[in-house]
This record gives C-alpha cells, sequence and structure tokens, in this order.
C-alpha cells in the first residue's frame, strides 16, 4: 500500500553526529519507534498522522552509532492496535530489543502470551487528544489488570494540565506506571509552580511510578535546537528532567524518541541529543541507573 505523508511532516535526521557524550556499556534506549515501512506494515485506519517510514534495520543502525546496545520500541499511535511493526522489529533484534504494545479488551490470552514471547513487556494508554481517539477507562483497567500478571507495566502519555483528572485512574493501577516525557510538563511555567510540583508528588507518593525524561526537543520553547553541533540544547528543559533524575534516580529511563513523530519545527540531531544526557544525569552513577541499571530491571529482568 501507498501512504502520503502528512503535510508538513519533518523526516528524521540522515547522518546524525557521533556524539561526544560516551554511553556508559549496556545502554538502552527505552524510547524509540519504527514506522512501517508502510508496504510491508500498513498504516493504522485511525491514525491521526501519516509519517515516513522509519524501519527496524534504520532504527538498529541508529542504535549503533549512537552507541546503545539495546531499544526498547514503543508502539506508535499510526499503527493503531496493530503491533506487527513492533513485534517484528522485537523479532529481529537478536534479543536487543523489547516491546511496548497497544491492545484493545478483546485481545486473547493467547495473543498476549505470543507478545510475551516476542519480547513485549508493557502495554501503552495515550490520553494526548491530537493523537488518538477515547478509550474508556474501564475498558484500560480491565487491559491493566490482565497484563499485570505477566510480570508487564503499563506506559501512560498525558499533557501536564491533564493530570489531575487523570489522578485517580493513575493511582488505580496495578502494576508498574512509566510516564512519558515527564507528563509533557509547560516549561515556560516555574518548575516549583502547581503544575510541575504535581508532577513531582505524583511519583513521590507513588513509589509504582516511574518517568522517562526524555522529549527535550518536544517540550523546549526556547532551545537552542540539537541541530550544528550545539553542546547545550533545550536548556530551558534541563533543571525539570535534572530534577526528576536527582530525586527518583531509580525510577527514570531516557530514550531517543526516534523517529520523532509530529514535530512541526525541527528535527534534531540524535547524536546532539545523547550529549543532553550529561546535563540532566550530571554523574557517572546517575548515567548507569538512567541508561543501564532502570531499564534492564524494567525489560530484561531475568538478567539482573
Ligand atoms: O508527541 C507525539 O506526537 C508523540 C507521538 C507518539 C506516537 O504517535 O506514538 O509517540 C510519542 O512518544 C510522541
Amino acid at each position: 500500500m501507498q501512504f502520503e505523508k502528512t503535510p508538513g511532516w519533518l523526516d528524521w535526521y540522515a547522518g546524525p553526529s557521533k556524539p561526544r557524550f560516551t554511553l556508559p556499556a549496556g545502554a538502552v534506549d527505552a524510547h524509540c519507534h519504527v514506522f512501517g515501512p508502510g508496504a510491508e506494515f500498513p498504516y493504522a485506519p485511525e491514525r491521526k498522522y501519516t509519517p515516513c517510514d522509519a524501519s527496524k534495520a534504520q532504527l538498529f543502525a541508529l542504535r549503533d552509532h549512537l552507541g546503545f546496545a539495546r531499544n526498547v520500541v514503543v508502539q506508535a499511535t499510526c499503527h493503531g492496535a496493530d503491533n506487527r511493526a513492533m513485534v517484528d522489529a522485537c523479532k529481529a533484534s537478536n534479543g536487543k530489543a523489547r516491546g511496548v504494545a497497544t491492545v484493545r479488551r478483546s485481545i486473547t490470552d493467547q495473543e498476549l502470551q505470543d507478545l510475551h514471547a516476542a519480547g513485549v513487556r508493557g502495554v501503552r494508554f495515550n490520553f494526548v487528544k491530537r493523537l488518538v481517539d477515547f478509550t474508556p477507562k474501564d475498558e484500560l483497567l480491565e487491559i491493566a489488570n490482565r497484563i499485570a500478571p505477566l510480570g508487564w507495566h503499563v506506559v501512560i502519555y498525558f499533557e501536564a494540565v491533564d493530570l489531575p483528572e487523570l489522578w485517580d485512574f493513575f493511582t488505580a493501577l496495578p502494576t508498574t506506571v512509566v510516564v512519558d516525557h515527564m507528563g509533557r510538563p509547560d516549561v515556560s511555567k516555574p518548575i516549583d509552580g502547581p503544575e510541575f510540583e504535581l508532577f513531582v508528588k505524583f511519583m513521590r507518593e507513588n513509589p509504582n511510578v516511574w518517568s522517562k525524561v526524555s522529549c527535550p526537543e518536544r517540550l523546549s520553547v526556547t532551545g537552542p535546537k540539537a541541530l550544528d553541533g550545539e553542546q547545550h540544547a533545550y536548556r530551558d528543559v534541563v533543571p525539570f528532567a535534572r530534577r526528576i533524575v536527582e530525586q527518583f534516580p531509580d525510577r527514570v529511563l531516557w530514550g531517543t524518541d526516534w523517529p520523532h513523530p509530529n514535530l512541526k519545527d525541527h528535527m534534531p540531531d540524535d547524536g546532539l541529543l545523547v550529549d543532553f544526557i550529561p546535563h540532566i544525569a550530571p554523574t557517572a552513577e546517575l548515567q548507569r541507573k538512567l541508561l543501564v541499571d532502570n531499564p534492564m530491571r524494567l525489560y530484561w529482568p531475568e538478567e539482573c
């Protein structure tokens, strides 16, 4: 099938630089996606955007170029609940990729078992309205209760303004809960203002809640962008991410978010995104927890 990209779509950055920051041995890119290719794995009819293709081979080449050892491939909303592209990437990775799926309540126990065998260790619930249609909370809770016995976790994606309304649902989830991109704080607001304090409280009061301190390129308002060799990109995001890393060092993950769906303004150089890491995790110990120990505990517990 032939697909036409959403008008204005920004393609992922070809020829990223080599990071100056040397990743610790065994580092995991704990949030990235594959898109199609559409001819092999068609995009879902209910999708809100049509991306450029981003194949597993291209993802694995980026992994090796940047110096990561492993990937966590998160189901992208443009594939809906058709997990074939993500599963194919996990299966082709020689054990170097695990996955996070999107499932509906109609999924059978056998299908869940098959996903587990392929390397899936979590499901994603998305509350960002521009990306997905609403799914009733009772359906999500039913799914969470079914995946909990598999040892899986729930990944949640939402925007900071929606946390108050979602709080009771999130705190009722029976598994580890991993927040995508720090719950998308508005970094033009104060770091000690009510909105980000609520997110910190969410993590402080719920020891099962983890956060990805990823996507500065989405959250930044004032930059500078990770382009043209910039070694101190997205400075306005740094205090927010660093606070989460320092306060909850055992419950944070980092990922490139490659191939960066829906960016409107610029496409970052992924090598320079890796150079963002030491700004938010300034010590070797924090870096090891963020990039190795924590993702390994969540996605490859049998090796820990
Ligand atoms: O902010 C986004 O547009 C976005 C979209 C998706 C997806 O479509 O799955 O995933 C992300 O991590 C971020």
